[in-house]
């Protein structure tokens, strides 16, 4: 079933809504869909620099091992000790060994053990020969980093930090070894300090793919091509040289904001990983907050739109109801006279003018409805209306009132003589004469054919009714001019007085036999009754 709103503010309500709500959905997709994709490029990139400081400082950190490393090695070179026990001495003399490496080595170069901070038992074992870093200390006799390895001695994950100590003619008299746990948190501390949210974490692989360090430690040491599942997109990318973020899927499906870079100094390729859920949840925020004052500024925007359509529609509304108080009779058309500028005014003025026209053509239609069409004198209905209302008045202002009968005499042989358009002009020029001869006050009516009345208020006795009759036969008697011949045209009259409250029907009766016996004294006279109720 369709729903179609019966009124029009409804639909203007309706409407307006709507379009509020579309406007301000597009708006608000128009103003975020840049500011989303600003925002996480905004992250991206904060997350780049986070990787790259925390690169830098595991850069920096490998590098002061080194460092410690190399000056404790030319401390033995200078001090010249070569001797077991000496050198064991001269490690543990330094505390700061303890601090930075998980344990501190110094091998002979066959890769025997010489001396051990962590663990003299460990002395004269065959550890380092087949140390990759051991082996490059020894051939180019500087310092080195191990790739991953598990330590024999603790089968831990580990990596080892190596340096040359060179004897007096430049070669190599020893390889100082410094081992890291890769599951020791103060190798990893920066890792775990420096994570920007609570899921997100730092996964470092070296230049073959094998993890140095993940928060997943059975995968420390794997290898990223090797692993079931294979290598991810990103890391693929990153082993190839890629530095920077994109967005991309973790190996356990979850989609994450990526970030990698490489260390300098070792090569390795430094990974952080952050939840896509996570890392834009303050885009999200942000976005809910933006989309809930926008429906809060819309919720306001419709309602105050609303408010100015009721607000607007109102002389609508008052417009209407004054009409149908037009139609009630309860107004006059007048308030349809609208001065406003607007619509509404314009339509009201409208319905004034036509109104007015309408109660113009009403008034016209009552005048001719009251009117003799032959004469212009009021007819018989406008006679019966008026007698009554002059009786009233009569009554009320104390006085008297006489109605007269008139009848044209013959007239049916003036008709018969010079026709029917001559009696017209003869009944037109004896209207016209009672009309001048009479006053202005005095109501003339005609009847009917040759029968004329006219009332006279204020008007009672003989004495005062006489002279007015005397003027009108006179008029009468003067001959009526009808184009080619002239008629002397007479009329008879019968008069009927009251002096106090009297039936209209009565005073007409009176008059009327006034008139008979006027009639019957030989016409062209008047005979006066006076009537009684
Ligand atoms: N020309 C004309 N004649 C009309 C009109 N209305 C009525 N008549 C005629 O007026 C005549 C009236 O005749 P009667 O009532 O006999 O009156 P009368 O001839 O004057 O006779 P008395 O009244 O006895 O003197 C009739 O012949 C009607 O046909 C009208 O509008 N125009």
């Amino acid at each position: 079933m369709r729903f179609v709103p019966s009124t029009l503010k409804a639909r203007i309500a309706i409407l307006v809504s709507i379009l509020a709500l579309a406007s301000a959905l597009l708006a608000s997709l128009a103003a975020l869909q840049p500011m989303r994709h600003q925002m996480r490029t905004l992250v991206g990139n904060q997350q780049v620099a986070l990787l790259a400081s925390t690169g830098a400082a595991l850069d920096q950190e490998i590098g002061a091992k080194q460092v410690l490393l190399r000056s404790i090695a030319e401390n033995i070179a200078r001090e010249a000790r070569t001797g077991p026990a000496g050198l064991q001495l001269l490690l543990e003399q330094h505390p700061i060994l303890r601090d930075e490496f998980d344990n501190v080595l110094a091998f002979d170069v066959t890769g025997r053990t010489v001396a051990n901070l962590a663990n003299r038992r460990g002395i004269g074992e065959q550890v380092a020969r087949n140390n990759t870093a051991f082996q490059e200390t020894l051939a180019m006799r500087e310092g080195a980093v191990s790739p991953p390895y598990r330590n024999p001695l603790t089968g831990k994950p580990a990596i080892m930090l190596t340096e040359a100590v060179t004897g007096a003619d430049g070669s190599v008299a020893l390889v100082l070894g410094g081992g890291l746990s890769l599951v020791n948190a103060h190798f990893m501390g920066h890792f775990l300090s420096a994570r920007p949210g609570p899921s997100a974490y730092f996964y470092l692989i070296d230049q073959h793919g094998t993890i140095i360090y993940h928060p997943q430690s059975a995968r420390i040491l794997h290898n990223v091509w090797r692993e079931q599942g294979g290598v991810t997109e990103v890391t693929r990318r990153a082993l190839g040289g890629f530095e920077g973020w994109t967005e991309g899927v973790t190996k356990e499906g979850q989609r994450a904001l990526i970030a990698a870079t490489h260390l300098r100094r070792t090569g390795w390729t430094l990974t952080l990983v952050y939840p896509v859920e996570e890392a834009f949840a303050p885009l999200r925020e942000g976005e809910r907050a933006a989309w809930l004052s926008t429906a809060a500024i819309t919720l306001l925007a419709a309602a105050l739109g609303l408010a100015l359509i009721a607000l607007f529609l109102a002389p609508l509304k008052l417009l209407h109801q004054r009409v149908e108080m037009l139609v009630a009779g309860t107004a006059d058309i007048a308030v349809l006279d609208s001065a406003r500028a607007d619509e509404i005014g314009g339509l009201s003025r409208a319905f004034f003018a036509l109104s007015r026209q309408r109660q113009q053509a009403e008034q016209r239609l009552a005048l001719l409805s009251r009117t003799d069409t032959l004469t212009g004198l009021n007819n018989r209905r406008a006679f019966e209306a008026e007698l009554p209302a002059a009786i009233a008045r009569a009554r009320r202002q104390g006085t008297g009132l006489a109605l007269a009968f008139l009848d044209v005499d013959y007239f049916k042989q003036i008709n018969d003589t010079h026709g029917h358009a001559v009696g017209d002009r003869v009944l037109c020029e004896f209207a016209r004469r009672l009309r001048v001869t009479v006053r202005q006050v005095d109501t003339v009516a005609r009847l009917a054919g040759d029968e004329f009345v006219i009332i006279f208020e204020s008007v009672e006795t003989e004495a005062a009714v006489a002279p007015i009759m005397d003027k009108l036969l006179a008029a009468i008697r003067v001959p009526f001019d009808c184009g080619a011949q002239c008629l002397t045209v007479t009329a008879t009259v019968g008069v009927a007085c009251a002096a106090g409250a009297i039936g209209p029907d009565t005073l007409l009766r009176v008059a009327d036999e006034a008139l008979y016996a006027a009639k019957a004294a030989g016409r062209d006279r008047w005979t006066l009754r006076q009537a009684a109720p």
